[in-house]
């Protein structure tokens, strides 16, 4: 298998290392970027995997094509690929906003799918909203080769924008609120150092239970709150302030976010 990589930054870095994790062979990864970019000869020596700049040599017998820059730099990706892309060529792409439509109407209208991954996939816990081109046809192969990194959640184009806000850019939300209640550590008197010691043990801690437990989320939280104890008195001071708004705006923001960059 070819699998090839336009863009080696923060999002297809997370997916090819899952991949090579999870058992796939460095050497069926070709990765690309801008020239001078140092990660094409640091993941080569770290990963095994091949990089190169020639656009012919890359898209010669490829399987699939990963795009994984940002939107707007797909119509660069576009110059180098369309004069040597294959039709079996399978296109793959994870950016947010740009629109199955799009890259068909650019690339030959080979078949496509889109992928909202996120950064969690380098340790496999991705969640990946898929969708098909409707003239997409081995998709179970697809399916198989993103399981290595992630849950698969097939969608219908139209929820993309929501997904990308809800688990592509969800880490980035909870970390945020991680962040917070260490600094909240920090002025209760724990140094910098403790409160993220204390912070990191607590979101892992928790996220085990949560892996490891069938109960809802408020059960968890319940089992937590004695009866007028310390839990109780700080829990009635948090719901003070109406979270699921501020989450609500959040979220909001970043799905028309997506909707602007679909129309790019
Ligand atoms: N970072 C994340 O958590 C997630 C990102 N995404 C999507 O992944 C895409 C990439 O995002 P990031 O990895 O965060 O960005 P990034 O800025 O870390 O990586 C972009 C990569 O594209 C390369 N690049 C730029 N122009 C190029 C060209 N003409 N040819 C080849 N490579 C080129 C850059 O050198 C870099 O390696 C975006 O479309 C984003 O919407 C999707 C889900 C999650
Ligand atoms: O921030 C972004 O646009 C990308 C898509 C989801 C996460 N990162």
């Amino acid at each position: 298998m070819k699998i090839v990589f336009y863009g080696i930054g923060n999002m297809a870095s997370a997916i090819f290392k899952g991949m090579i994790n999870e058992g796939i062979k460095p050497e069926e990864i070709y990765v690309t970027s801008t020239p001078g970019d140092p990660f094409l000869e640091r993941y080569k020596e770290e990963l095994g995997v091949v990089p190169s700049l020639d656009d012919a040599l890359l898209l010669r017998d490829a399987d699939y094509v990963v795009f994984a820059t940002k939107p707007q730099d797909f119509d660069s990706v576009v110059e180098r690929v369309k004069p040597y892309l294959e039709d079996k060529t399978i296109l793959v792409s994870i950016m947010a906003g740009t629109t199955i439509k799009t890259i068909q109407n650019k690339l030959n209208g080979n078949e496509t799918v889109r992928i909202m991954p996120n950064t969690n996939a380098v340790v496999q816990h991705a969640v990946n909203g898929v969708a098909f081109s409707d003239n997409f046809t081995n998709k179970e192969e697809l399916l198989g080769l993103i399981e290595t990194f992630g849950t698969n959640v097939l969608i219908d184009e139209s929820e993309f924008n929501q997904i990308t806000a809800a688990t592509g850019s969800g880490p980035a939300f909870l970390y945020h609120i991680y962040e917070k209640y260490s600094d909240s550590l920090v002025n209760l008197g724990f140094s910098k150092e403790q409160a993220d010691v204390l912070t990191r043990e607590l979101v892992i801690g928790t996220a085990e239970m949560i892996k490891n437990s069938d109960l809802p989320l408020s059960t968890l939280r319940e089992n937590i709150t004695s009866k007028k104890g310390t839990t109780d008195a700080g829990l009635k001071s948090l719901y003070k302030h109406d979270i699921e708004e501020m989450f609500d705006q959040t979220l909001e923001a970043a799905k028309t976010r997506g909707e602007e960059l679909s129309k790019d």
